[in-house]
């Protein structure tokens, strides 16, 4: 498994703000938005392209294309769909499917209310957009489903994540090609697998729900 941890000073302040526990939920969203753009650079390095034969007024030449098949583009609702627009942005010619997940305050176990994929993946490159990697749990099971499908290669975008939840996942995917990129890599998880320091439910401060 590969990890990238975004070392940028403008993806830090952005997640500075984010973070403060008044900033409001328009703020939020679009410096969610904002933030995805920055990672999505990074987490697209590897995007599957062609080389294609082109003419600008003055002269032929070869340029890039992405291949295809088109990338598929995997938000896990809700708070992932915060992220969407900033990944879409990037690639507009993107496929996009949905995965619904909620973990169980409880039992930390995520379920799946909702599943809107193409059936076949094989030889797609996803991306995965889920704000918080706490147990893992749900972005594991997110992985496990594309790959079950046929995807080769899975890389996440989130914008935390907990020491904990990045070593459950790497054991986890041990021999797949899994790549994801982080906005940061905080300290631990408390007694309510809640990231630490965090920035609390990504999912209430998006949509208002707190
Ligand atoms: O790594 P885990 O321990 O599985 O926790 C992370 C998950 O928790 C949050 O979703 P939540 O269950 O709060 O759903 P929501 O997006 O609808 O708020 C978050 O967006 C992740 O999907
Ligand atoms: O810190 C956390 C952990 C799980 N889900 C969140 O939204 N935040
Ligand atoms: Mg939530």
């Amino acid at each position: 498994m590969r990890v990238h941890v975004a070392d940028h000073p403008l993806i830090t302040q952005k997640l500075t703000v984010l973070r403060e526990r008044t900033t409001p939920s328009p703020i939020f969203r679009s410096l969610t938005e904002e933030l995805v753009n920055l990672l999505a650079y990074e987490a697209t390095r590897g995007v599957r392209t062609q080389p294609i034969d082109i003419e600008t007024p003055v002269a032929p030449m070869r340029g890039l294309a992405l291949s295809e098949p088109k990338p598929l583009v995997v938000p896990i609702l809700r708070a992932g769909l915060g992220m969407l627009e900033g990944m879409v942005k990037l690639m507009p010619t993107a496929e996009v499917g949905f995965l619904g997940m909620v973990r169980n305050e409880e039992t930390l176990q995520p379920t799946t209310y909702a599943e809107r994929l193409p059936d076949d993946l094989s030889d797609r490159q996803c991306f995965v957009l889920d704000p918080m990697l706490a147990t893992g749990g749900s972005l594991l099971a997110a992985i496990n489903y594309l790959f079950d499908r046929g995807a080769v290669d899975v890389t996440a975008i989130c914008l935390l994540a907990a020491p904990e939840g990045l070593a459950a996942i790497e054991k986890a995917t041990q021999g797949r090609d899994v790549t994801i990129v982080l906005g940061a890599l905080d300290d631990h998880l408390n007694e309510n697998g809640y990231i630490v320091p965090g920035l609390g439910d990504a999912g209430d401060r998006l949509y208002g729900t707190v």
